[in-house]
């Protein structure tokens, strides 16, 4: 097993200007004994769409639920939108969580205008517009007048994401929003994200399903039993990964192809018409220059960067599966 890596180094000064969320060292310890958390060192800058990404149980729910001042940890400390304390920002925060406080007998509607006028900062007069908009936006119009108890997953999920959407925040905060969708709404989420992101809205969006959310992310942390393996922008994540090279050569141009590619310092194998090695620090393009000047007949050459999955098995030695 590789030992756990850190792409941007632990937090190591106070607090600096400009981050969405931080925390440092932070720990939550259950009564259980269980370590959820495990010191972790997050680092969610403004404007970024940061997926914060690990199996079932590897502790994102606790680790949100400490950001929003919703569990207290054992150890450490956060900063929301640069705030020690989470009650001063909250307003300026809108949170997707696990459960939240819909009441089972009042529409979908309802709801929303239940939690809008627990807002003191909200205006009363354009409640209905507000409420219709976030209905809207997360395609919950149609089913607005039915009683929540009612919803399916998909739409307690969808009346859940249109309360966090009531008002324009500075930071979204989302745990799992695609849970019990299915690959429309799936699809509708990653949209969301991605316009709210450029109207410059922050966003923290936890998923166990790597491929769900990855795509929009411009930073991700992974996390596995408890502490962040990886953190970064997402280009240097992506570069992490060991990548693999296959050429493919005309028939009789084989040995001739392995000979430079060892001369390269690539440990090559052989398969039919096709070399593959994996690049180590060589730059790509060395490969097909030195093929060419050999005089050897290439048909296809390309470079394979490991999946985000890939990389998490490389560093874990472990599956993207349930945790504990
Ligand atoms: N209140 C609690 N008491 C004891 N253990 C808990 C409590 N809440 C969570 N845990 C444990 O802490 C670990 C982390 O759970 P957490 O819900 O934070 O993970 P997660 O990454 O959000 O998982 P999921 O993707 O399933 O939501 C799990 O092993 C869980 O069983």
């Amino acid at each position: 097993m590789t030992a756990p890596a850190t792409v941007v180094p632990a937090v190591t000064s106070p607090v600096t200007a400009g981050t969405a969320v931080r925390t440092q060292g932070l720990t939550k310890r259950f009564r259980s004994g269980q370590v959820a958390v495990d010191g972790i060192d997050l680092l969610v800058p403004r404007g970024a769409v940061y997926g914060f990404l690990g199996p079932n149980g590897s502790g994102k729910t606790t680790t949100i639920r400490m950001i929003l001042g919703l569990v207290r940890p054992t150890s450490g400390q956060a900063w929301l939108l640069d705030s020690p304390n989470p009650a001063d920002v909250l307003p300026r925060v809108g949170a997707l969580v696990e459960g939240p406080g819909f009441h089972p007998y009042l529409t979908g509607r309802a709801n929303l205008a239940r939690l809008d006028a627990a807002d003191q900062t909200s205006d009363a007069r354009t409640a209905d517009r507000r409420a219709s908009e976030a209905l809207e936006r997360v395609g919950l119009l149609a089913a607005e007048g039915k009683p929540y108890r009612q919803y399916s997953l998909g739409m307690k999920q969808r009346l859940g994401l249109a309360a966090a959407l009531l008002r324009r925040r500075d930071l979204l905060v989302l745990d799992e929003p695609t849970n019990g969708l299915d690959p429309q709404g799936t699809r509708e989420v990653r949209l969301l994200i991605r316009e709210l992101a450029q109207a410059g809205t922050t966003v923290l969006v936890s998923s166990h399903l790597l491929g769900e959310i990855e795509q929009v992310c411009t930073h991700i942390g992974i996390m596995s039993r408890g502490r962040l393996l990886l953190q970064g922008p997402r280009d240097v994540i992506d570069s992490r990964g060991v990548a693999r090279v296959a050429v493919t050569v005309a028939p009789g141009h084989v040995a001739t192809a392995a000979g430079v590619l060892r001369v390269l310092g690539l440990d090559v194998s052989i398969e039919e018409l096709t070399l593959g090695a994996e690049l180590g620090t060589l730059a790509p393009a060395r490969i097909p220059e030195a093929l060419v000047h050999a005089g050897v007949d290439v048909t296809g050459f390309e470079v394979r960067r490991p999946s985000l999955e890939q990389v998490f098995v490389e560093l874990t030695g472990e599956g993207f599966d349930v945790a504990r």
